[in-house]
């Protein structure tokens, strides 16, 4: 029965990725409490400073003992906000670690497991953007959220000290608060909207980079580097823009708490001084209400908690965005054991951008055989190849391997007995041999040899320093040497289906036909989908699926196609050769079965 869409599962996407395993409260509230019992500390010593001072000032009898207890308590308050405020220092960093790794792990994670097709949408600059910085400040905002909290503490309890002290004194800075609030909340509204478009543009750059360093060797060709430069740096005008905004708002909103408190303080401390020249308050009195209004007042200090967490909410939407990219959902289902790997495309169609991409019903491969894929640039060679091994699921229809359906396959199943090749193989940075053992399937040294082999790798493997244990990024390996390795590893986890994706690119003609012979000699039997450019691959093949513009005009063996002029067409070099006869150029630099 045809389905209908890309199998996404929501809860994979979702749930299981950006609402996956977390560091929990624990890191937060340890910042909490220490904040709090730090602003505990700093809210009693105005009040005990005051009472010494009276103290002190007091020539009572026992003044003088009791000056000295109060004293000794002033001093350890002091000391113990000094070691509540390197608590605090510990406990964030840590929080901004555990928090920032899981941030990152699970974007990471949601990406690995996205449909490929749509993770393919965000670039490489992004990416990388999202899961760095982004990510690092994203892992910043639960412990600066929580020192946000914490910082509420000390000017409402200073507020209340004031009051205890002295009322009037609190009235006067209670009536210049909503000023103050006032403030906060117009910088928290301004700065979350600079903050999301700043990160949107950094990535933009990134993005714009990483692009032109993969182009590096055309453009230095090109001698387009000045122009390049210029693409590259096109949105940094718009960046200094957006960040002279981000500091315009950060200044503007400490500019006014900064003239808001010393008046406020101000004003407190003029209205202490009237109650002590009334005699309603001592002297000690008036320095903790000096002390609390200028704790009280200084909420406005909260701005750049409040930007922290501000900007940690807007990166921590971009990373965890990653997370959401929808995941493929696999079945239960095992495959018949000993199929011989008979592939089948009923009713697919492939729709990309709301064009349709491929349409394939009816085609099927026997077990065992070998089919090239071959058509013109853009003819849908490579969607075809993704949707036969389920890189991606078509948008209907159905493809079968042995007979039962690609989704309904445990993920398991699906990769070891899938194995694909593809023209730039990502082998990562361990050893020559870690690069062809890693997949689903364990393999034997000796196995990664045979594989090695058959991929024409053996022998520039071994003329390398330390031979099949050399580092990745210790070889200076060719594009075509490359190839052979990304060939290799597929050989080596070749299951019943190997589908090869453009895999021998880089290959000259004669290797490629070594590599072919190998194939078919020492790696186990199955069946064989290659993405074929050339004729001799083709007339190779034990059948052609023909593709122009993503329909299939043909499945049928080269010697039988080749007698249509369109069919010889796709192999002529400058694509315009519409009835050529078999001997043009192209089709003589073959060196053997290119002409049936
Ligand atoms: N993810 C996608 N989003 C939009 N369009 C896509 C996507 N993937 C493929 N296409 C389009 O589908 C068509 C077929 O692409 P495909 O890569 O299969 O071509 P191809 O035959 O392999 O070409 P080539 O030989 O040049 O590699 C192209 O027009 C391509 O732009």
């Amino acid at each position: 029965m045809p389905t209908t869409g890309t199998r996404a599962r929501p809860e994979d996407g979702a749930r299981s990725g950006a609402d996956g395993p977390t560091p929990g409260r624990t890191p937060e509230v340890l910042v909490l409490l220490c904040s709090v019992a730090a602003a505990a500390a700093t809210v009693a010593q105005p009040f005990v400073l005051g009472r010494t001072l009276d103290l002190l000032l007091d020539d009572g009898t026992d003044g003088g003992g009791a000056a000295g207890r109060w004293l000794a308590l002033s001093a350890a308050l002091l000391v113990g906000e000094l070691l509540l405020d390197s608590l605090t220092s510990l406990f964030t960093g840590r929080c901004n670690a555990a928090w920032t790794a899981s941030v990152r792990s699970r974007a990471h994670d949601g990406l690995l497991r996205a449909v490929p097709d749509r993770a393919r949408s965000c670039t490489p600059g992004d990416v990388g953007t999202r899961l760095t910085l982004n990510a690092a400040d994203a892992g910043g905002a639960p412990a600066a959220r929580a020192a946000l909290v914490a910082s509420a503490f000390t000017p409402v309890g200073a507020l209340v000290a004031l009051a205890l002290v002295d009322i009037w004194a609190a009235v006067c800075v209670l009536a210049g608060l909503p000023a103050l609030a006032l403030v906060l909340r117009a910088f928290a509204r301004d700065t979350g909207a600079s903050v999301a478009s700043y990160q949107h543009t950094q990535s933009d750059i990134a993005s714009r980079l990483l692009e032109a360093l993969e182009g590096a060797a055309t453009i230095a060709a090109a001698g387009t580097v000045a122009r390049e430069r210029a693409r590259v740096l096109a949105p940094l005008t718009q960046l200094a823009a957006q960040g002279r905004l981000m500091w315009a708002l950060h200044g503007r909103a400490l500019a006014r708490s900064g003239v808001l408190v010393p008046l406020l303080t101000l004003a407190a401390t003029a209205v202490g001084g009237l109650r002590l020249a009334s005699g309603a308050l001592s002297v000690g009195e008036l320095l903790a209400v000096f002390r609390y209004a200028q704790l009280t007042a200084g909420v406005g200090g909260a701005a750049s908690l409040l930007g922290a967490v501000v900007r940690g909410r807007e990166a921590r939407n971009r990373t965890l965005a990653l997370a959401r990219v929808p995941a493929l959902v696999h079945g239960t289902r095992r495959l018949p054991p000993d199929g011989p790997g008979e592939l089948e495309l009923r009713g697919v169609r492939v729709v990309r951008d709301g064009r349709q991409v491929l349409r394939a019903d009816g085609v099927r491969v026997p077990g065992g055989a070998t089919a090239a894929v071959v058509g013109r640039s853009g003819a849908g060679k490579s969607v075809l190849a993704a949707v036969a091994g389920r890189l991606t699921d078509p948008d209907e229809g159905q493809v079968l391997l042995d007979g039962v359906a690609l989704d309904r396959l445990t993920r398991e199943a699906l990769r070891t007995e899938v194995a694909y090749a593809f023209e730039r193989p990502a082998l990562g940075e361990g050893t020559i041999a870690q690069a062809v053992a890693t997949g689903p399937r364990q393999v034997s040294p000796e196995r990664v040899r045979e594989a090695c082999r058959a991929a024409g790798a053996d022998g520039f493997v071994r003329r390398l320093p330390n031979g099949y244990d050399t580092p990745l990024p210790a070889a200076p390996l060719s594009g075509g040497e490359h190839q052979r390795l990304g060939l290799a590893r597929a050989f080596a986890h070749a299951g019943r289906l190997l589908i090869m994706d453009d895999a021998t690119s880089s290959l000259d003609t004669a290797t490629e036909h070594e590599v072919d012979r190998a194939l078919r000699r020492s790696v186990r039997p199955g069946t064989r989908l290659v993405v074929a450019h050339r004729p001799s691959v083709a007339a190779r093949s034990d059948l052609v699926i023909w593709l122009e513009d993503g329909e299939v005009r043909a499945v049928a063996p080269h010697h039988e196609l080749w007698d249509l002029a369109a069919y010889r067409a796709v192999f002529a070099a400058d694509g315009t050769a519409a009835g050529a006869p078999p001997g043009s150029a192209t089709l003589r630099s073959e060196p053997e079965g290119a002409r049936p």
